[in-house]
């Protein structure tokens, strides 16, 4: 559904060229939820920007929807939605009034843009509010609106720009609960922006990694984890003496990847700390050494950040 290739885009600005993207290749099929994460100014909104033909490309190509980004943009923005960081609704029109005014955009006629205005409304749970002006709208309920809006002609392609940026947890929480169910009627296929790293966790298939105009990282976020950070085993023993022993157990473990002391405390990165923990304590048994306690840690997608670049992509995003 989206393919670019060896995609780049340099802006020259007053201070020399500035090279947003660097040579960008990426596959996403259809119906895939793919997150596109990396920190500010890796270049994430000018790719959503190429894909969805907002900007010319430097170099390179890109299809989407199975048509050519630079041949033929019109053909590309009718299979696409795009719910952008700046997408409005005009304040004083009321909220029906606006997705109908969007859909006659779209080419819709008057009868078929109500219909899908209705149904929209319905969908998104903001058919109480039709009638109200869009800028008395909260937060959430305005986010939702925008991706009616972007659903007006019904793309099979969506592309959302951060869409939860700024709401509370709750909103957050019922904005992708609506887009899941969109999701699960229409089998769309979702390109997503987003600097929650929970949120890329928990709903994408796949998640893309952009780092300074280049994509490091491509797969789903269980693997990711699982080869690019690693659970951690915490095990503290209860003779201080018998440390330096049981680091050497732990680094013997299978797949162990790096062991550190700390107090009593002995930690072990490898791949699959559950599946290996049972087998660290019954070796430290073997040896005389007794676990006080254990417990395993998951990894999240910033450690999968930390570990590709030595940053943080929570400190980085901040
Ligand atoms: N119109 C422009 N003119 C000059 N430089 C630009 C322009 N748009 C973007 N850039 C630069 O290109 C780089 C990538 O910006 P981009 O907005 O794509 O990053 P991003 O990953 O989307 O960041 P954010 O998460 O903050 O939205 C940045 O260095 C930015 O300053």
């Amino acid at each position: 559904m989206i393919h670019a290739r060896d995609l780049t885009r340099t802006f020259k600005t007053k201070t020399g060229p500035v090279e947003a993207v660097r040579g960008l290749s990426l596959d996403v099929a259809e119906g895939e939820l793919v997150a596109f994460l990396g920190p500010n100014g890796a270049g994430k909104s000018t790719s959503v920007r190429m894909l969805t033909t907002l900007l010319p490309l430097t170099s390179g190509s890109a299809s989407v929807g199975g048509h050519d980004v630079v041949a033929d943009p019109a053909s590309v923005r009718r299979k696409i939605g795009y719910v952008g960081q700046g997408t409005g609704s005009g304040p004083y029109h009321r909220v029906r009034d606006e997705l109908v005014t969007q859909g006659k955009a779209q080419r819709m006629s008057t009868s078929a843009a109500r219909k899908r205005a209705d149904d929209l409304l319905g969908m998104l749970e903001l058919d109480g509010l039709a009638d109200r002006s869009c800028a008395s709208l909260s937060g959430g309920q305005k986010r939702r609106l925008d991706v009616a809006l972007g659903l007006m002609h019904t793309p099979p392609i969506l592309f959302l720009d951060e869409p939860s940026t700024g709401l509370d947890p709750h909103s957050r929480a019922n904005l992708w609960d609506h887009i899941t169910s969109l999701r699960q009627a229409s089998g769309m296929t979702i390109f997503l922006t987003t600097h929650y790293l929970d949120e890329a966790d928990t709903m994408a298939e796949r998640v893309m990694v952009m780092d300074n105009g280049i994509m490091i990282a491509d797969d789903t976020p269980a693997r990711l984890k699982a080869d690019l950070a690693g659970d951690t085993i915490h095990v503290s023993v209860l003779c201080e003496d018998q440390l330096g022993s049981a680091a050497e157990i732990a680094q013997n473990l299978p797949d162990a990847r790096e062991t550190k002391v700390d107090g009593r405390d002995v930690a072990v990165t490898l791949r699959d700390g559950e599946a290996v923990l049972p087998e660290f304590i019954r070796r430290l048994h073997q040896s005389g050494i007794e676990a006080i306690s254990a417990r395993v840690v998951r990894p999240t997608l910033d450690d999968v950040f930390l570990g590709l670049t030595g940053r943080s992509l929570r400190e980085a995003a901040a």
